[in-house]
């Protein structure tokens, strides 16, 4: 959508094995709360941290916000030890960030700190098909279709863009690219309304339009999308020990996505060549779990990557004019 946008002349053509609802990307809780990659600069996530929230926002604030499934959510990150960082990188992007006060706290008695604010949460499928149409709505074309191999594009297209999230394991070879399992719950509780998350990262309670996301779990390296049910158990335990009252939770779905995970996102050009022949590729894959929350930022990358090979196929054809 983003090259579409950023680049009108382009006939730009989408091909998946899988659309939503079978993606990765269906299985999030879509919660705009960074993930730190280790291997990128903090001020560049950040600014896909910051892009991304921007975009959101304009439609939170927008009367497509229930159709597109965006939509502002605040509550509490806690902390059973005050964490070394009291301030992430983030704290300013997000609304409202401060510490919580004793009051909030004595809500959760076996936490000693925490941190406020307000944030953005994508409701999934919904922005994903909210997506899908505003594609087809600027006539960008979409094909099922499995590439086993990026060159079997280069007689139909000028500029591959591989944004095959774990599927780029397989896709190009990527050894340092691996899944982190992870186990949610969609249920149906109404009644919560702020999200709660555990510092540790690995219980959290993130209410949507329609759900409530619980989660979770990260086990790396496990390719397994089968749910675990003493998984559930335990996910569920550990959520109801956060907010006693999901006791009550109904009609609970248990889901399962394998987080693409790397030390950075692989954002990056690349001319594969074959008997003379050469096909610009950019690659936009890699965002482990932290997708939701920079998705605009690094596509806006991606789109700004697609325009410099554009303009070397354009400076290489007017030298081949000459
Ligand atoms: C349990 C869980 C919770 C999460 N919660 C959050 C959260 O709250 N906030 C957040 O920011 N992030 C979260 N994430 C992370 C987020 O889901 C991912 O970072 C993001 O979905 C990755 O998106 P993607 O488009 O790269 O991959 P995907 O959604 O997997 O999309 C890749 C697409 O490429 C297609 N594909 C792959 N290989 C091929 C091929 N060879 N040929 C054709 N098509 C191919 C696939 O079919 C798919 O359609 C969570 C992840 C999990 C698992
Ligand atoms: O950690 C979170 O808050 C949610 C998430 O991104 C994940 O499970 O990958």
């Amino acid at each position: 959508l983003c090259i579409a946008e950023t680049c009108p002349s382009c006939s730009v053509t989408v091909l998946s094995d899988q659309f939503s609802p079978n993606t990765t990307s269906d299985v999030a809780a879509g919660m705009l709360i960074p993930h730190t990659y280790p291997g990128t600069p903090i001020h560049v996530q950040k600014q896909w941290f910051k892009e991304t929230f921007a975009y959101l926002f304009a439609i939170s604030n927008s009367a497509e916000a229930s159709e597109a499934g965006i939509h502002l959510v605040s509550g509490w990150q806690v902390f059973k030890n005050t964490p070394k960082e009291e301030l992430p990188f983030w704290s300013d992007v997000v609304l409202g960030f401060r510490p919580m006060s004793e009051a909030e706290l004595q809500k959760f008695p076996q936490h000693r700190f925490g941190q406020a604010f307000t944030t953005l949460k994508c409701d999934c499928p919904p922005y994903l098909l909210w997506l899908e149409k505003r594609l087809k709505a600027i006539g960008v074309q979409m094909y099922t279709r499995k590439v086993a191999d990026l060159w079997e594009l280069h007689s139909e297209y000028n500029v591959v863009v591989n944004c095959a999230g774990i599927g780029a394991h397989q896709l190009v070879g990527d050894e340092k690219l691996f899944p982190i399992r992870g186990q949610v719950l969609k249920v149906q509780a109404p009644w919560v309304k702020n999200f709660i998350r555990d510092g540790d990262g690995l219980t959290y309670i993130y209410p949507g339009i329609h759900r409530v996301t619980l989660g979770g779990t990260r086990e790396k390296e496990s390719w397994s999308l089968s749910p675990d049910p003493s998984a559930t158990k335990d996910i569920f335990d550990r959520c109801c020990s956060l907010e006693p009252s999901l006791r009550g939770a109904q009609d609970i779905k248990v889901k399962v996505g394998l987080r693409p995970s790397r030390q950075r996102v692989r954002l990056q050009r690349e001319v594969l060549s074959q008997g003379g022949v050469k096909l610009p590729v950019v690659h936009n894959y890699g965002h482990g779990a932290g997708g939701f929350s920079v998705h605009r930022g690094t596509a806006k990358e991606a789109a700004h990557l697609v325009g410099e090979c554009l303009a070397a196929l354009q400076g290489a054809s007017s030298r081949a004019k000459l």
